[in-house]
């Protein structure tokens, strides 16, 4: 066995024979003339017919993100600072992580750890709990990034039109045995006047749709039922697959071995009840907007142009649930219109055959890529440390495919939310994350692969082909590290597609904009004020980072700016 490949139980720091440094290379530079700003015209918002009452029920005013504190000087979190002094830039985590909030992580000290194990995006799922619930998260994690110079993102995630159980009058869950008479309704009852062994669902068209010899999958199949008798508005089930009821789980209906998904096609993707959360997650400044069960393009356009018209300048990136049958037939357009993607593999496995979920997850995370937007691996990425401390080999094997794939990032859900061991499941995560990014280093899997052009103006393309050949540059001559300073965040986008062998500083003045970028593949997000001045930028970053140890003399740093359209090699003074 390679040394390479012997166990370790920590990440150590990589040995510096592992990267050779250029030995005298001084400013090389390609030139390119400036260019002016793109502008970006609005476009009006246009709310379908069916949207239109939920939207006239909210607020008229505007509403801006709350405003976040912009510090003087350099902003970067003291963990990442430790791992760049300790470590050095090489064996810096490019995978980032996504934590699902939940009862047992809600608290600000539990949040904090979280941040501390080093989750890049906190996720609020808005088909549980409260607003009130949500909102004193949001600002807790908000407080910990004013307080401790973190930049965790929020993302707030749809409930979406799917069919689901009531929430069992606040029990934990609900045992259902094999052969067990159960009754699913549309009847709500309160909690003293339930009937035993009866579920509420919460579509009204539940007892018209399903037919006598139906299969009912709770949670992608989890507990299974078949329909004996339709009464009314009860359907009378036996219990086929015995297990534990949660609270508002999802639930399908399939009849002749096929998912039956015409009703759910008559859902509104969001509905009232969401336009009320997403005005709340404007309202609180989140930044990542997810839409659960998105069937086409067109939610997301009219999405997008809701949150400009609402709160023109918030920076709210609005991120697609791959989960249904009818996002894979328009997944390209989907992917187009959306700043980001997930492959939500919980539903998705209720959906479609569990053995087609693997190639579906690599052919989203490789066309996210070719189409430069974030992708995030979720669900039952360590399922068993819900419960125990370790997970099982083959959620590990699991996890390694999703970094050797380069998704952007992982996600944590019931494991962070409602497990016995969140902090353990985020080491998991960030250990073999580390582990997986450095073996593909070692054997010099980097890609080489040419992508796609995805720009569509000059000036846009001529950013492009510098962060290719920057990319390129990096890994021929093993450079430390490339710099991108931005204002928008887009050419730092860039550079993370090519999947560079090094890190990437991005530097950007942008509050909000270093949250955003935290869900990128391998950017380091630092905020800082930068003149229209490269050299004295450089100059001002170099001392600020050597001063914090960050960086050292003679470190090779290719530096790419959206002010000018240039790449350099420099070697830190
Ligand atoms: N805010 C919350 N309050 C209470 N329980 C929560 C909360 N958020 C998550 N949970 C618990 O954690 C579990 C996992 O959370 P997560 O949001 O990832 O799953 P989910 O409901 O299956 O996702 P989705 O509905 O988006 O498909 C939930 O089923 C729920 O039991
Ligand atoms: C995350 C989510 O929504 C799913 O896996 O279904
Ligand atoms: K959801
Ligand atoms: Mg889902």
């Amino acid at each position: 066995m390679s040394a390479s490949f012997r166990f370790s139980t920590s990440v150590s720091p990589l040995q510096s024979h592992e990267f050779p440094r250029m030995p005298s290379l001084l400013k090389p530079r390609i030139h390119l003339p400036v260019l002016k700003p793109m502008t970006i015209a609005l476009s009006r918002v246009v709310l379908p017919e069916s949207l239109k009452v939920a939207a006239s029920e909210l607020p008229k005013t505007v509403v801006e993100p709350a405003a976040f504190r912009e510090a003087e000087g350099l902003e970067v979190d003291s963990v990442t600072e430790a791992e760049l002094k300790e470590n050095g830039f090489r064996s810096t985590r490019r995978t980032k992580i996504v934590c699902t909030i939940g009862p047992r992580t809600c608290d600000f000290e539990a949040i904090e750890a979280l941040a501390v194990g080093g989750m890049n995006v906190a996720r609020v799922n808005m088909c549980h709990g409260t607003q009130e619930w949500h909102r004193d998260v949001i600002r807790r994690v908000r407080r910990l990034n004013e307080e401790k110079g973190f930049a965790v993102a929020v993302m707030m995630d749809t409930e979406g039109s799917e069919i689901h159980m009531d929430d069992l009058n606040g029990a934990e869950s609900a045992k259902a045995e094999d052969g067990e008479i159960w009754t699913f309704t549309v009847r709500a009852f309160d909690p003293s006047s339930r009937p035993e062994r009866t579920i509420t669902v919460n579509y009204d068209g539940f007892a018209e749709d399903v037919k006598v010899g139906d299969e009912l999958l709770v949670d992608g199949g989890m507990v299974r039922f078949v329909v004996s008798e339709k009464i009314g508005p009860d359907v009378i089930c036996h219990c086929t697959d015995p297990g534990l009821l949660l609270p508002r789980a999802n639930l399908t209906f399939w009849r002749n071995g096929s998912l039956v998904q015409e009703r759910n096609a008559m859902l509104p993707t969001i509905s009232s009840k969401d336009w009320l959360d997403i005005d709340f997650g404007i309202a609180e400044g989140v930044d990542f907007i997810a839409v659960s069960f998105v069937r086409t393009a067109e939610v997301i356009k009219t999405l997008k142009s809701y949150i400009r018209a609402r709160s023109p300048k918030s920076q709210i990136s609005v991120i697609a649930k791959i989960e249904s049958i009818e996002s894979l037939n328009n997944l390209e357009e989907i992917i187009q219109a959306s700043d980001g993607a997930m492959v939500a593999r919980g539903d998705l496995g209720a959906q479609i055959p569990l053995e087609q979920v693997p190639s579906v997850q690599q052919e989203v995370v490789q066309l996210c890529r070719e189409l430069n937007k974030p992708v995030i691996v979720a669900s039952q990425l360590l399922e068993s440390m819900i419960e125990y401390p370790i997970p099982t080999r083959a959620e590990v094997a699991d996890v390694s495919e999703a970094v050797r794939q380069q998704a952007d990032a992982l996600m944590l859900s019931s494991e962070s939310a409602m497990g016995q061991y969140p902090d353990k499941a985020l080491a998991v995560l960030r250990s073999v994350s580390l582990r997986i990014e450095r073996w593909r280093r070692e054997e010099k899997h980097y890609d080489t692969t040419d992508l796609p052009v995805v720009s569509s103006s000059l000036p846009a393309s001529i950013s492009e082909e510098i962060c290719n050949t920057a990319s390129k540059m990096a890994n021929k001559l093993e450079a430390d590290a490339i710099f991108v300073y931005t204002k928008t965040g887009h050419i730092s986008s860039l550079l993370s597609r090519n999947r560079p062998s090094c890190p990437i500083f991005a530097f950007t003045p942008m509050t909000s904009i270093r949250r955003c970028l935290n869900l990128q593949w391998g950017l380091i997000p630092f905020r800082l004020d930068f003149s229209d001045d490269m050299e004295s930028n450089l100059n001002r970053t170099f001392s600020l980072l050597r001063a914090k140890g960050m960086i050292k003399s003679g470190d090779l740093i290719i530096v790419v700016s959206d002010i000018l359209q240039s790449v350099q090699a420099i070697k830190v003074p």
